[in-house]
């Protein structure tokens, strides 16, 4: 069987001026949460835009369950879960009354999930549509969205307008949904959300995707660094010239130590010759490796 569920291959959409996506190679597995990082104006939008089947592509496509988005979009909706980038509700008076008719047009019978998720996101869908915060009417439509039950979720910046600890109960919803084997597609330009729930993800810059990335390398890096306090200066000086591993200076009794998860142990039974005041490992965050790109491929290209 095919593992891959969404799929596009030298996806681009020329909006001239070098604004649009181009090239545009991604591939989400089943039972995936692939994060799409970015900038303002990098092109989330349009990449998800295109995968829905609302943009037809000038050069490559995309495939979402065997099926071309832009010629069959109207199946794939069938088991799509989709949250718009930007939210426009239809001419109904609350959100009870929208939830209502999207119940209906998905054919959900059963509420407890939809109660589940007004629950969770703490939502009062009694409210007047058109007089919802931003925080609200985002609410609103993950819910309208994810009621279906769907196995396939593609979500824009699902996360815009929630406050730090209602983004954080999406997080735990998009947990669940993964517990469920169902595949997620989300945008996002917050770092840590996507470090939080992630498997993979990309960045995606002027249109063009400069990094991908698994997040278990990252929470599982084969490189090891520390920042190493020794009680005295001899000590520091005395270890800086083990020649095992990677060793720098920073300060007076401080080295930072680079080394494999091989050498661990080795490091380790060193480090017990000597009196240490404070030893901190550093990780490389989501947001570092990406900068690390980012800048990387400027130098490369030029800032594009
Ligand atoms: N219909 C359009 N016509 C012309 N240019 C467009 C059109 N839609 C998008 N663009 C341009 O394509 C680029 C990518 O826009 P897109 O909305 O996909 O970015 P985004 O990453 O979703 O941004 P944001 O995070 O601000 O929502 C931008 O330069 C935008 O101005």
């Amino acid at each position: 069987m095919n593992d891959v569920v969404i799929e596009t291959k030298g996806l681009t959409k020329d909006y001239g001026k070098g604004r649009g996506i181009f090239d545009l190679d991604i591939s989400v597995h089943r039972g995936e949460v692939f994060g799409f990082i970015g900038t303002n104006g990098s092109g989330k939008t349009t990449t998800i835009r295109n995968m829905m089947g609302f943009i037809r592509p000038d050069r490559g496509n995309s495939v979402i369950n065997g099926l071309d988005s832009w010629t069959r979009s109207a199946d794939i909706m069938k088991n799509v879960s989709y949250v718009p980038g930007e939210i426009a509700f239809p001419a109904l008076k609350t959100g009870t009354e929208f939830l209502k008719s999207q119940a209906r047009y998905l054919g959900v019978t059963d509420f407890k999930y939809m109660n589940h998720i007004i629950g969770l996101l703490q939502l009062d869908p009694t409210a007047n549509l058109k007089r919802m915060s931003k925080g609200m009417k985002q609410k609103t439509a993950i819910v309208a969205a994810l009621m279906g039950e769907k196995e396939i979720l593609v979500l824009d910046e699902p996360t815009t307008g929630l406050d730090p600890l209602m983004r954080e109960a999406f997080l735990e919803l998009i947990r669940e949904e993964k517990q469920k084997g169902h595949t997620i597609f989300m945008s996002s330009h917050i770092f840590e959300e996507i470090e939080a729930v992630c498997d993979r993800v990309a960045m995606i810059k002027n249109g063009h995707i400069i990094n991908t990335s698994s997040l278990y390398d990252l929470r599982h890096p084969t490189t090891k660094n520390f920042i190493i306090e020794f009680e005295h200066i001899r000590q520091q000086r005395q270890f800086a010239e083990n020649a095992s591993f990677s060793i720098d200076v920073t300060k007076e009794n401080t080295c930072r130590v680079q080394c494999s998860v091989e050498q661990l142990d080795d490091l380790f039974n060193v480090l017990k010759n000597y009196s240490i005041s404070n030893l901190q490992e550093i990780h490389l965050s989501l947001q570092q490796q990406f900068m690390r790109a980012y800048k990387e491929e400027m130098t490369q290209n030029g800032n594009k």
